[in-house]
């Protein structure tokens, strides 16, 4: 079977110029993704979560660049295409749930006309058919009144809301991979809850019905035990652990997994029995990152 998104050896880096030195950001992850899984991607603040899910969309941040890895979507070379050949596919063939609906939505224009240009762009719908969809869609994210909301910029509604139409984009075109980056870290806890159970749905039936592999980004380990097969946790730009997600929480094999859990809330658990994240830990994830971009600048550099 190919894999959904198959990522070997990875490196993003940043190149030396006058004002800093160079730096690695991503250490070569490999990351491979069959369809119909729910792959985790965890770590602490700054692992480089955000990096793979960019990389991948191709919109890693200005001054990065990929130093080496490849990137297959679907089996094709997706490093290999220019920014306009990817671009024609992101949003229909891979979609991004990202971490802030306010920002990623367009102040100056509706939300009919922001889920509507989706629809016309990918799928060619006429100005009817993708008012129609636009409603369908709205309703299926359990908008109340879509038909008030088509016509309301994103500073009018709540974040929630926000948050849902993005989910509605997301899924409009039946795309085969969701990069889901943090997609609820910005909302208040009870409104979490909805739209997680929301998404839990509509991953599900998107799974069953179009074999869409996911990449979730978070560090909410709650989530991954729930919604996720396999997990990657990651620090300093490295994989450090992955595999299928009740054999890494029931089993960790490294200090960092077992910290990194131990250090997440658990409502089963009371808040007394955290325990921070030892520096020793990371120290030593730290000072193997700095060994390795040694060796790597000395050999690439
Ligand atoms: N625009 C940027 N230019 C250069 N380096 C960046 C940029 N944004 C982030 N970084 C660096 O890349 C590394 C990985 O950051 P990344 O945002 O992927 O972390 P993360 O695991 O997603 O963290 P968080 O959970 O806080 O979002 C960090 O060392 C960060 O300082």
């Amino acid at each position: 079977m190919i894999a959904c998104i198959d990522i070997q050896g990875l490196h993003l880096g940043l190149r030396a110029t006058r004002r800093r030195p160079a730096r690695l950001l991503l250490r070569g992850i490999d990351l491979c993704i069959a369809p119909g899984e729910v792959h985790a991607l965890v770590g602490e603040s700054g692992a480089g979560k955000s990096m793979v899910g960019r990389t991948v969309l191709g919109i890693a941040p200005a001054g990065t660049e990929v130093l080496a890895g490849s990137v297959h979507f679907q089996g094709e070379d997706w490093l290999a295409k220019t920014e306009a050949q990817r671009r024609v596919r992101l949003g229909r063939d891979i979609a991004l749930i990202p971490q802030d609906p306010l920002t990623a939505l367009n102040p100056g224009h509706t939300i009919g006309a922001q889920v509507g240009d989706v629809l016309r762009l990918h799928l060619g719908h006429d100005a009817a058919q993708a008012r129609a969809r636009t409603l369908e869609l709205l309703d299926a994210v359990q908008i109340r009144s879509p038909a008030l909301v088509v016509r309301q910029y994103p500073h009018e509604l709540s974040g929630g809301m926000r948050q849902r139409v993005l989910i509605a984009m997301a899924f409009a075109c039946k795309p085969k991979l969701i990069i889901a980056d943090e997609p609820t870290t910005a909302l208040d806890v009870t409104v979490q809850r909805e739209v997680l159970r929301l998404l839990r749905d509509l991953l599900r039936d998107l799974q069953r019905d179009e074999g869409a592999a996911v990449l979730f980004i978070t560090h909410n380990l709650g989530l991954v035990a729930r919604l996720c097969n396999a997990v990657s946790v990651i620090h300093s730009g490295r994989i450090v652990e992955q595999g299928d997600v009740r054999g890494i929480i029931e089993r960790p094999r490294t200090a960092y997994t077992r910290a990194l859990f131990a250090a997440t809330p658990r409502y089963d658990r009371p808040a007394n029995a955290l325990r921070p994240i030892e520096d020793d830990v990371t120290d030593a994830l730290w000072s193997e990152a700095r060994a390795y971009d040694d060796n790597w600048w000395a050999a690439h550099g």
